[in-house]
């Protein structure tokens, strides 16, 4: 990490520390269903925190694409945080303005203080300059310790490092640690395993992963994009019909790189999309109509954890199918419990991340079991794409 700034190389004594965090946590009725990425930033919170600094928390939630959308306020994420840290944590209404400087105005050196989703603004995913400046008035000092947000060129994860003195957060500088030990020469086989729902946001880093790894599973809502552009009938499914041509496009590059895809020859379908709604197993040639597939079936099961046995290395982003509603966390659990397993007997190298599938791998017990689990998802993808991520390229020395 030496091409890095990191917190050591920072003077906090008195300054207001303005720390790019990654509270973009799994939530449920207001109540943080998975903390993995609370616990992650405690200690840069804490070190800021105990060194005399300010700490003011940036962080996003969801993509309200620059509304303030009150389902997507941070504010249900202070008792959590507040908590895992042992300390009071103030909560500003807004992230720039009146608000947030009167926040920062009332505190002393070692307090903390939570600013309101910066995606409230169109500015802060559009890297606007009149935002970052808004942002950076606020601070002295700049650290990101959001590793899974570092893919985004955004005002608060890019644009600020370049108007203030920027360091690397601990959870970042130990993320780029630990993947570039596990990652950087992988045993091969290597096998991916990508799924979840965020369909548009990842399947273009597809083309290229389909060229560094040997085998690729695609599961969850990127599996029925990818189901749709081959022909098969694929009812309500959540799918992203539009990107039917970017899907075949990644079917022959693969192809040509001697990437094997294992798509879903399965599926459990409901038509509800909730908890215990009635459910029964299809082949992808018989999708009824009104149905959602809402996880894999038991034959693609099967043949996920004989993909899983065939390789030296894994790397998961992504559930297999909407893992939070029972029974349809079914071939997720499957699946991570056979890669714990494989860890153990076969010295199998696993790495998961993303927000969701780490909560997933909690949920089924397992994620102690993985070789390294990150919190990141697609900035995990594109790091092992070898694709530079604007967070981190821009704090390096
Ligand atoms: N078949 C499916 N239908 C609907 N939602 C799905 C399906 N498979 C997975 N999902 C949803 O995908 C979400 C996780 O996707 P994503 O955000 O891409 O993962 P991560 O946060 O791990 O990077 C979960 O909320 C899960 O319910
Ligand atoms: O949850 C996140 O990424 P992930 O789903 O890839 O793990 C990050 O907070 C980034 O969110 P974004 O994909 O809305 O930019």
């Amino acid at each position: 990490m030496t091409s890095f700034r990191t917190l050591d190389m920072a003077d906090l004594k008195g300054k207001r520390v303005l720390i790019r965090v990654d509270l973009n946590v799994p939530m449920k009725d207001r109540i943080v269903t998975d903390d993995t990425r609370i616990r992650a930033i405690l200690p840069t919170v804490r070190e800021v925190s105990k060194k005399g600094g300010k700490a003011i928390l940036l962080a996003h939630f969801g993509r309200p694409k620059g509304e303030r959308v009150p389902d997507m306020s941070l504010a249900p994420v202070v008792p959590a945080l507040q908590t895992l840290l042992g300390q009071k944590v103030a909560f500003a209404n807004d992230c720039i303005g009146n608000d947030a400087a009167s926040a920062i105005a009332k505190m002393s050196d070692g307090d903390v203080l939570l600013l309101e989703n910066t995606r409230f603004h169109k500015g802060e995913e559009k890297n606007d300059p009149i935002f970052i400046s808004a942002l950076a008035e606020l601070g002295d000092v700049y650290v990101n310790d959001a590793f899974s947000a570092a893919h985004r060129a955004h005002a608060s994860t890019e644009g600020i490092a370049h108007q203030l003195p920027a360091y690397a957060g601990r959870s970042m500088q130990a993320e780029l640690e630990a993947l570039e030990k596990a990652l950087t020469a992988p045993k091969r086989p290597v096998i991916a395993i990508v799924g979840g729902a965020k369909v548009s946001s990842k399947i273009d880093l597809l083309e290229n992963l389909v060229t560094k790894v040997d085998a690729l599973v695609i599961g969850g809502g990127m599996a029925n994009t990818f189901l749709n552009a081959e022909g098969y009938g694929i009812g309500k499914s959540l799918c992203e019909k539009d990107l039917a041509e970017t899907a075949r496009r990644i079917l022959i590059k693969a192809q040509e790189a001697n990437c094997a895809i294992i798509l879903p020859v399965d599926g459990t379908v409901a038509y509800q999309f909730e908890a215990n709604a009635p459910n029964q197993n299809y082949s992808v040639e018989a999708i009824p109509e009104n149905g959602m597939i809402l996880d894999v079936g038991p034959h693609s099961i099967e043949r996920i954890k004989s993909a899983i046995d065939d390789a030296a290395t894994l790397v998961w982003n992504g559930p297999l199918g909407a893992f939070e509603m029972q029974p349809f966390d079914h071939g997720t659990v499957a699946a991570a419990r056979h890669a714990a397993a494989r860890t153990k007997s076969h010295h199998l190298l696993s790495v998961a991340g993303g927000g969701d599938t780490v909560a997933a791998l909690n949920a089924a017990g397992v994620a102690d079991a993985f070789s390294y689990v990150s919190t990141a998802g697609g900035a995990f993808l594109e790091w092992l794409e070898g694709k530079p991520l604007p967070g981190v390229e821009v704090l390096r020395r």
